[in-house]
C-alpha cells in the first residue's frame, strides 16, 4: 500500500475569554502539565500520522517551544506556527505551512486534550477512504429554539451531534475551502461548516468517548478527574 502523508494542524491561538484566567487556557495546567502538551502527546502517539503543526498566538511561541517542546520528549517533529485573529485564519496559517505534498490533514482544537486516540484512527481510516469527517457525539439533552426567551420549538435530538475535532479533510480540498471562506463576510466556528457552506459533504465519525473542549473554569476540574481516569 502507497503510504499517504498525514498531518495534524492543532489550534492554539485563540484568546480563552470564556475562561476568564490570566493565563492563555491552552497553558494552563492539567496534572502539572500544560494542556496543550496533553494535547500534543495524543497526535505523537498516532504512527500514521508525519507531521504535528501547532499554531499558537505570537506570545506563547516562547513557552510553547522552551517549556512544552525542549522540556518533553515527542517523536515527531513539532512545528510552531503564529496563529491570526479568527479561527479560520489561524487553521490557514497552518495549513500554509504544511509541505504542499500532504495528503491528508487532521485539524483539531488545542484545547481538546481527551480525544480518544482509537477514534483519531477511525477518523483518519475514513478520511483515507476518501471522506471529509468530523468527529461528533450524540446529543444527549433535549435541545430548544427560543426567542427573547419564550421557546419556539423543540429539535428532534434523533438527528442532532455535536461537532467535536478533529475535522478531517483532503489536504489540497481543505486549504483551498478555507482561503475562500477569509474571503467571505461570515464567521465559521469550524471547519466541516466550511465545506457546508459550500455544498460539500461532511460525514461523521461517531465518537462516545470524553472528548471536551476546555472552555470554562468548571471543565479544568472535570480534566483532571479525566486525566485520572486515562491512567
Ligand atoms: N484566533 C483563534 C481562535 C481560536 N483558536 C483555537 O480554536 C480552539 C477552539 O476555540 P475556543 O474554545 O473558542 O478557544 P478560544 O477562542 O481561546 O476561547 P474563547 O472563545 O472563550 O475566547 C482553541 O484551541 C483555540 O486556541 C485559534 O487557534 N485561533
Ligand atoms: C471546532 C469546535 O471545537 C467544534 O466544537 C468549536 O466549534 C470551536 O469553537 P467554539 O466557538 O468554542 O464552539
Amino acid at each position: 500500500m502507497i503510504m499517504k502523508k498525514i498531518a495534524v494542524v492543532i489550534a492554539a491561538a485563540g484568546s480563552g475569554t470564556r475562561m476568564s484566567a490570566k493565563v492563555k487556557k491552552q497553558y494552563m495546567l492539567l496534572d502539572g502539565k500544560p494542556i496543550l502538551y496533553h494535547t500534543i502527546k495524543k497526535f505523537d502517539g498516532i504512527e500514521e500520522i508525519c507531521n504535528i503543526t501547532v499554531v499558537c498566538d505570537f506570545n506563547g511561541m516562547d513557552f510553547l517551544k522552551k517549556e512544552i517542546l525542549e522540556k518533553n520528549c515527542f517523536e515527531k517533529s513539532v512545528n510552531v506556527v503564529e496563529g491570526g485573529a479568527s479561527r479560520t485564519e489561524s487553521v490557514m496559517k497552518g495549513l500554509l505551512s504544511l509541505d504542499t505534498d500532504t495528503d491528508f490533514v487532521l485539524i483539531h482544537d488545542g484545547v481538546r486534550p481527551f480525544i480518544n486516540r482509537y477514534v483519531i484512527r477511525e477518523a483518519i481510516k475514513q478520511t483515507v477512504a476518501g471522506k471529509s469527517v468530523v468527529v461528533c457525539s450524540k446529543t444527549v439533552d433535549t435541545i430548544k429554539v427560543a426567542e427573547k426567551g419564550r421557546i419556539i420549538k423543540t429539535l428532534d435530538r434523533s438527528v442532532l451531534w455535536n461537532a467535536e475535532t478533529p475535522q478531517c479533510f483532503k489536504y489540497g480540498l481543505i486549504l483551498e475551502k478555507v482561503k475562500e471562506a477569509m474571503d467571505l463576510d461570515e464567521q465559521f466556528t469550524d471547519e466541516a461548516s466550511i465545506l457546508e457552506y459550500f455544498g460539500m459533504d461532511v460525514h461523521i465519525v461517531e465518537n462516545s468517548h470524553p472528548n471536551i473542549k476546555i472552555t470554562m473554569p468548571k471543565d479544568l476540574v472535570y480534566g483532571e478527574y479525566l486525566l485520572k481516569e486515562e491512567e
